[in-house]
């Protein structure tokens, strides 16, 4: 299995959709082959029969609008976790036919269509790439099964090109829809494409947003992306604080593309620009890409970066750190989040998994159960003999109201727990370790407290902060502010999350929140228990 790879797809003069009828079969077969990313290269036949090195007449937009959707179309059906990349070169930059243009990843390994000489085809790649193609291993793909073609329901847009174009988007986890969108926009402008980013506060309603990249993040991979495809346009790509960025502020752009989902948006800028005497954009809209490979109920209908974050939930995202100051076993998971996230529950099937559970919550609480406890005094000390009930325990509601209006006071609480609680904890783990290979340590305040290597994994909860609030609401009986305090008084889960090794979340039915979990434990015992010494790493 190689990880780079690029198919060199080549139709006879004036066929160029002929292409289409058996890519499906190519990209199959390239898909057992390599496992990251193919680069698709169309050109003429013509050209590797006469071993010609002169600059090609290269395709007609109108046959790139359609055709270069459709090969996304059907990397989706055929391939869709490989990375696929078709390069344009679009007739009104064949001036630049002989820059020889760099990719971001090494191909390993080239595809053919047609048989040529391998000599030819090696030499012909490296007049237009700065790769070393005559080393590489060349397979001929075969199709044998026509039966494929022409199933490519596509509506294709317009192929009027412009000098000057924009679109938007968040660009999550970028799919193949946005591929067909950003290809699109590519093919259509001769000059400059404009691309307005979603800031950070365009995205807090979107589903999981903790886990989508950072704007600058997003911004660099869609520009190298962008480049790697057509490094002969140029980009500006900013981020926008709200849906209509320098849509609505630059005269020279001409075009807007948009999905059959953003086109209001396209006519809302119009609506604003003719408000301010500006030219009014021509709205191109491509249609939506459907998921084929959907794989639960919550997920979207549509290809869908939303549908991408939720298959994340319950995997390994991050190999955890090398722990040398821990023994191998008992392995220990710190599983936190967010109040209300859903810890215990989690906690709790895990431990029907067949994993040790210690709740530090609890511990802590025992540290000030009674006046012989070791941190009941110094509590009441600090916070006063009004937080000593009538039956001589410590009110926990009313410390917690206490703590939760005043982070110094939260911060001077924990710093007398902790200590105890640690050792009551070091106790239950040696307790625990005789029976379970798997220890769960519930600990809300792993992160705040900076505890993190103390456990092998973080596992973090995650919710929807407006969840999180109705919940503690009901379970607590607060009031909204109240809840809001206690739900805002931790670290924001999207910081969290550069922690974590694996994520959960409970926002859906307890079946879904099942599958994480199960997900998850498989992925432990496999990966790092059933293999593992005593000791060393
Ligand atoms: C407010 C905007 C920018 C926010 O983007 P959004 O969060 O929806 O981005 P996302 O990354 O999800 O998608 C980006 C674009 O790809 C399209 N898209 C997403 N999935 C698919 C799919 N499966 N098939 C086809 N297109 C898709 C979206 O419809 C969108 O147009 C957008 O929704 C919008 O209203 N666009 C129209 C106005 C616009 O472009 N403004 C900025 C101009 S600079
Ligand atoms: N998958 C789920 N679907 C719906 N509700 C859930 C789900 N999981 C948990 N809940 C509910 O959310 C609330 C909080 O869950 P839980 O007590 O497990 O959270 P927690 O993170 O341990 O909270 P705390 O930090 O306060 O200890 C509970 O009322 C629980 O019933």
């Amino acid at each position: 299995m190689s990880k780079h790879g690029l198919l060199l797809l080549t139709y006879r003069p004036q066929q160029i959709s002929s292409v289409l009828a058996h890519v499906g079969s190519y990209l199959r077969t390239v898909n057992r082959k390599i496992n990251n990313t193919l680069y698709i290269w169309v050109e003429s036949n013509q050209r590797l029969i006469s071993n010609s090195l002169e600059p090609a007449t290269a395709p007609l937009i109108n046959e790139l609008v359609n055709l270069v959707p459709r090969i996304y179309v059907e990397a989706h059906r055929r391939a869709p976790l490989l990375d696929v990349r078709v390069l344009h070169q679009a007739q009104y930059h064949q001036q630049h036919c002989q820059i020889k243009r760099k990719l971001q990843y090494l191909p390993e390994i080239i595809f053919t269509n047609e048989s040529f000489n391998d000599d030819h085809v090696g030499k012909y790649l490296e007049s237009h790439f700065e790769v070393l193609f005559g080393k590489l291993p060349i397979f001929h793909l075969d199709h044998k099964d026509t039966s494929e073609s022409g199933i490519l329901h596509y509506e294709p847009c317009s192929c009027r090109v412009y000098d000057y174009v924009c679109l938007g988007g968040t660009f999550d986890n970028l799919h193949n829809g946005h591929k067909i969108m950003l290809s699109t926009a590519q093919l259509k402008t001769q000059k400059s494409l404009t691309i307005g980013v979603t800031d950070q506060n365009m995205i807090k309603n979107k589903v999981l947003w903790e886990l989508i990249e950072s704007p600058k993040e997003r911004i660099d991979k869609l520009s190298s992306y962008l480049t790697d495809i057509d490094p002969f346009i140029e980009y500006k790509i900013s981020s926008i604080q709200d849906p209509f960025g320098p849509a609505i502020v630059d005269p020279d752009l001409e075009a807007i593309v948009v999905s059959e989902e953003t086109v209001r948006g396209g006519h809302k800028i119009n609506e604003i620009r003719q408000t301010k005497n500006m030219s009014q954009l021509q709205v191109d809209v491509i249609p939506l890409l459907k998921d084929g490979h959907r794989q639960h109920e919550v997920e979207e209908d549509k290809v869908s970066s939303s549908s991408m974050r939720i298959r994340k939930l319950g995997t390994l995202l991050r190999k955890p750190e090398p722990r040398p100051n821990l023994p191998n076993k008992p392995y220990i998971i710190g599983l936190t989040g967010m109040i209300a996230s859903g810890k215990t529950s989690i906690a709790q099937k895990l431990g029907k998994l067949g994993a040790g559970v210690i709740n530090v919550d609890l511990l802590a609480h025992q540290t000030y159960s009674n006046q012989t406890m070791p941190a009941f005094k110094e509590i009441v000390s600090i916070f006063g003999s009004d937080i000593v009930d009538k039956d001589g325990n410590i009110d926990r509601p009313k410390l917690g109201r206490i703590v939760f209006e005043d982070k110094d006071k939260l911060t001077q609480l924990n710093e007398i727990i902790w200590p105890e609680t640690l050792k009551l904890v070091f106790e239950k783990i040696k307790e625990l370790s005789q029976k379970y290979q798997v220890i769960v340590l519930e600990s809300p305040l792993l992160i705040e407290g900076n505890r993190m290597n103390q456990v092998h994994q973080i596992w973090l909860t995650i919710l929807d902060e407006k969840e999180a609030i109705r919940r503690v609401q009901v379970r607590n009986q607060l009031t909204e502010e109240e809840a809001i305090k206690r739900v805002q008084s931790l670290i924001p889960s999207n910081e969290k999350v550069k922690h974590a090794n694996v994520i959960f979340c409970t926002y859906w039915d307890e079946k879904v929140t099942w599958e994480q979990v199960k997900r998850a434990w498989e992925m432990l015992n496999k990966e790092y228990i059933e293999s593992k010494p005593e000791t060393g790493q």
